[in-house]
């Protein structure tokens, strides 16, 4: 389905947690959503999702308002670090409501997680630990098969096993069949090889939109002495440079060739490492 954001803001009271931000998202894919605290990642995927009002401008999704508008809604399962389920209704009564509400629903696969995680379909939310609601996110998500399926940091208390198998029938899923996933996480260095096409916000604006493989081809890292690799930066765009005993280390945006020419050393940088650099990277 095609994302289309338009002039996007969003005020609460006094913050701005979105700033009139503009793209598209055209095709299936796994986006990686991320920022620092704050910059209005849960924000988007909430008005995305159709849960709150944008304040000014609009997202249209294949040309129609998420806003209290069921056809779209079955459409897109959005997966929150917590309190996603009511409190009171056991595990399998969730499961109903969502095999209900989605008509993409995977009835097969809510099974397997159910078991992959060891859910006791008799407990109730109440009685789950942070991890076992996590794993039931996981599944909702997952066995929703919507066409747009959004995890919002969904693993809180899963170990590092567990999100591994989360990861694992992520990309299982999503090979069979192609949907658009966005996944928002801190957790960058563990998913960022997941992700197809990157999106970094900061501070309720969008300062990057790129796929991942442009990111890992065109970005490199130099390294030299440190009079070397600054005369060499001097007109780069640099994304974070170190200095240690009079070496210096930059990771550098454009063609590596150039380095190359210049005799420095160049390496490439980890998307991970990049990730991070461009995430936390003020003004980025
Ligand atoms: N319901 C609300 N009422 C008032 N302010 C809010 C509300 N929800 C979010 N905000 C503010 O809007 C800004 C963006 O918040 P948002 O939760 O969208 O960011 P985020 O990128 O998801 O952050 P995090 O990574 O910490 O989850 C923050 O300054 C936050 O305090």
């Amino acid at each position: 389905m095609k994302i289309d954001v338009r002039d996007l803001s969003k005020k609460y009271k006094e913050v701005d947690a979105l700033k009139n931000i503009s793209f598209q998202l055209e095709e299936p894919k796994i986006y990686g959503l991320l920022g620092r605290n704050g910059a209005g990642k849960t924000t988007f995927m909430e008005i995305l999702a159709g849960q709150i009002l944008a304040t000014k401008g609009q997202i249209y999704i294949d040309g129609e308002k998420p806003f209290d508008n069921q056809k779209i809604n079955e459409s897109i399962c959005l997966v929150k670090e917590g309190n996603n389920f009511k409190k009171d209704l056991k595990v399998k009564n969730v499961l109903q409501i969502f095999q209900y509400f989605y008509p993409t629903w995977d009835e097969e696969l809510a099974k397997e997680l159910v078991e992959e995680y060891n859910l006791n379909p008799n407990a109730r939310i109440k009685t789950l630990s942070k991890g076992m609601e996590s794993a039931l996110g996981i599944t909702v998500g997952l066995a929703s098969k919507a066409p747009i399926t959004i995890f919002d940091e969904p693993y809180i208390g899963l170990d590092a096993a567990a999100r591994k198998k989360f990861y694992e029938i992520l990309l299982e899923e999503y090979e069979a069949e192609k949907r658009t996933i966005i996944l928002s996480t801190h957790l960058i260095d563990e998913v960022s090889l997941l992700f197809e096409e990157v999106l970094i916000f900061q501070e309720g604006e969008l300062v990057l939109k790129e796929e991942a493989d442009f990111l890992r081809n065109n970005t490199y890292a130099v390294s030299g002495t440190t009079d070397e690799v600054e005369a060499f930066i001097s007109d780069k765009d640099v994304i974070e440079s170190k200095q240690l005993a009079g070496m210096m280390t930059a990771y550098v945006s454009g063609d590596k060739q150039d380095a190359v020419a210049h005799g420095l050393q160049v390496e490439g940088v980890p998307i991970q490492d990049l990730m991070i650099y461009l995430t936390e990277r003020k003004g980025a």
